[in-house]
């Protein structure tokens, strides 16, 4: 089954709704100065609404080790995802330190990484996150290189998920044609800027559906049902 993350939750309203669904886990950008930097007045109680099994992610870029530390002594997350230009010791520190899951986020609009380029990340990482360049975006990115990833990945057992651009409706074709481990998403869920729930609800409902198509071998986009 694919697993689903949703991104970029500001409101505890919000977070109910969704980890209501069978979704694997739910993101808070903790990155300064953007459009959904999660207010850390809320956080506590966002993350208190989160039911146990699903996973919380906290969403970083470039973040000093001394704040990433902090945040996550101080909120307990279960995954930190790594949006920037993190390098390898920056991952092998943060690990040693925090012990936690990490996420390393790679731009898959640029060239596809060897085996030999992910060797020195994958003792210290759990999962590869293939973006478009800018996360949160809403922009995907040329999918025919996921398989190069996903060959790269294989080697070291790391799980590769898809965020860039995905929405209800293109959802399903990724994952006909290239099975990933997860989706990521966080502007195809949003009207006006804002989660919509219409939108969360019809994103779930695909990924499911599509992962039962993968697994009969057939594909049935445009006959499925949205309520
Ligand atoms: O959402 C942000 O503002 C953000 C800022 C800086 C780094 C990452 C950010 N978001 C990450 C995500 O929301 C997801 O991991 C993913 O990029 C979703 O992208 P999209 O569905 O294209 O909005």
């Amino acid at each position: 089954m694919t697993g689903i993350k949703l991104c970029g939750f500001q409101t505890v309203e919000d977070v109910r709704m969704a980890t209501r669904l069978p979704i694997e886990s739910i993101g808070f950008v903790m990155v300064p100065g953007r459009r959904r930097t999660v207010s850390l007045d809320h956080l506590p109680e966002m993350l208190s609404a989160v039911p146990a099994g699903i996973k919380k992610v906290a969403v970083l870029k470039d973040a000093s080790l001394v704040d990433a530390v902090a945040w996550q002594t101080r909120y307990s997350f279960d995954v930190l995802q790594l949006h920037g230009t993190e390098s390898p010791a920056y991952c092998e520190t943060l690990k040693k330190m925090v012990g936690v899951s990490l996420c390393k986020v790679f731009d898959a609009s640029a060239r596809p990484v060897s085996e030999a380029g992910l060797s020195e990340y994958a003792p210290w990482i759990d999962c590869i996150l293939l973006d478009s360049a800018q996360g949160g975006s809403g922009k995907s990115f040329n999918w025919t290189g996921i398989p190069q990833w996903q060959k790269a990945a294989k080697a070291y057992g790391l799980p590769v998920w898809v965020a860039g651009g995905l929405h209800p409706d293109n959802v399903g074709a990724l994952i006909r044609r290239y099975g990933p481990d997860g989706v990521d998403v966080s502007s195809g869920i949003e009207t006006d800027g804002r989660k919509d729930g219409l939108l969360i609800n019809r994103f779930v409902e695909r990924v499911m559906a599509s992962g039962d198509e993968e697994e009969r071998g057939g594909g049935t986009e445009g006959v499925l049902e949205i309520r």
